[in-house]
């Protein structure tokens, strides 16, 4: 192997490498670069990247997380005579049509109220990103709660989501009493302080289902009483640097070296997060994975033919939480809202192109609901 790579390297040969299950090297249930007798791999080497990997029956974890996607190049899944597994494991696929369409008899209030938390003055915009998303997702309406000082900067900016000044948790809990607001979005650009801190608590009391993102995960992080209140209609959506603060203890375990197979993945610590914490977790990445706490799980690979990477800009995030807090809205369950979103964000991404920025993923999503069949 080393010879080949030497060959190539030097231009000597013109090399087309064939893996044959998963590259050498390559752990095929975490997609990291194996090390070798105690000791990790160098950075950067101990696989030779495949330009096509021929497997078997079905897709492994290791094709798609991590640097699967990069070792493995063009991946063929072979059919050999084997009947489809029960697996826990979903790879996700597009979201069944009849789950997103709405019934002609239908009002507003049928498809349910979202309510948005926004941060303070002069930081609405992650918020605001979020209620659109909600909004386009087919919830029936979305309303905005803001602090007093936020209201006249937002008032400029917002037409069909609508606006509410909410000073406080009290005046949450109080808003709340209005049971056709069922589903909560805390998180886009809330801000850290108290006032945040409490509200945050008032969204968990509530016991409705509620996408936490960004902020929200910043503050359970540092309140082991709030994480407590955390429940199955809880959606959380971490980036890596959420989840490092949320979860400290795994996400150290999935950082640290891999040193043999089977190494800890973003499945495992999705999963192990998901059961510590009672609730959904959608960890997000070009590779996402979604767990629940009973141990399902599903990945959504943007790679290859759905590679998105002008998903990376700010505010991408924001749109998913708001897409996934609509979908709450309508009534999907939580692990069909956020597994759902994630699919759809992806295309709305896939279908506008480059040059994406946060606020076209909104704007994407009548397009992709028109190809689905709506
Ligand atoms: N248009 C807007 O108004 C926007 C507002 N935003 C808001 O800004 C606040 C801070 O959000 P941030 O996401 O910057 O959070 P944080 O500042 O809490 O976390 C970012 C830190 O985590 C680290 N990190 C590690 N892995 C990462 C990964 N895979 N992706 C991203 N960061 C990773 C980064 O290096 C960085 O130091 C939130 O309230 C958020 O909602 C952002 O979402 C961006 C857009
Ligand atoms: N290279 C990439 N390929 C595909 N999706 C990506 C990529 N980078 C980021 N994403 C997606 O974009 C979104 C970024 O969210 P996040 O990190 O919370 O950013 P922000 O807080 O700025 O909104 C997530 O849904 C993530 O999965």
């Amino acid at each position: 192997m080393a010879g080949i790579a030497a060959l190539t390297a030097a231009g000597a040969v013109e090399v087309r490498i064939v893996a044959v299950d998963i590259p050498s090297g390559l752990c095929a249930d975490s997609g990291r670069v194996l090390g070798r007798e105690g000791r990790p791999a160098p950075e950067g080497r101990g696989v030779i990247p495949a330009d096509l990997t021929v497997t078997f029956h079905s897709l492994k974890p290791g094709h798609l997380l991590a640097d699967g996607p990069r070792l493995c190049g063009a991946v063929e899944v072979v059919p050999i005579g084997l009947p489809a597994a029960d697996s826990p494991l979903a790879l996700l696929e597009a979201p069944d049509p009849a789950l997103l369409a709405k019934a002609g008899f239908g009002h507003k209030y049928s498809h349910g109220h979202a309510l948005v938390l926004g941060g303070g003055r002069g930081r609405g915009g992650a918020a605001r990103l979020a209620a659109r998303g909600a909004l386009r997702m087919g919830a029936g309406l979305v309303t905005l709660g803001v602090p007093p000082a936020a209201l006249p900067e937002n008032a400029a900016r917002l037409d069909a989501v609508m606006l509410r000044v909410l000073a406080d948790a009290d005046a949450l809990t109080a808003m709340l009493g209005d049971g056709r607001l069922n589903a909560l979005c805390a998180g886009p650009g809330l801000g850290l302080g108290e006032r945040e801190k409490a509200l945050l608590a008032a969204v968990l009391e509530a016991g409705r289902p509620a996408l936490l993102d960004a902020d929200a995960i910043t503050l359970l992080a540092g309140d082991e009483g709030l994480r407590a209140r955390l429940h199955a209609g809880v959606v959380l959506t971490p980036h890596e640097g959420e989840f490092a603060r949320l979860c400290p203890g795994i996400a150290s375990r999935w950082r640290a070296p891999a040193i043999a197979g089977p190494a800890f993945s973003k499945l495992d610590a999705a999963r192990q997060a998901a059961a510590e914490l009672g609730c959904i977790v959608l960890l997000k990445g070009p590779d996402t994975v979604i767990a629940d706490p009973g141990g399902r799980a599903a990945i959504h690979a943007a790679v290859r033919d759905r590679a998105v990477p002008w998903l990376a800009t700010a505010g991408a995030g924001d749109v998913l939480a708001g897409m996934i807090a609509g979908l709450l809205a309508r009534g999907l369950p939580p692990f069909e809202a956020a597994s759902g979103a994630v699919w759809l964000h992806a295309e709305a991404a896939r279908r506008f192109g480059p040059g994406l920025i946060a606020e076209d993923l909104p704007e994407a999503l009548p397009g992709v609901f028109r190809a689905l069949g709506l």
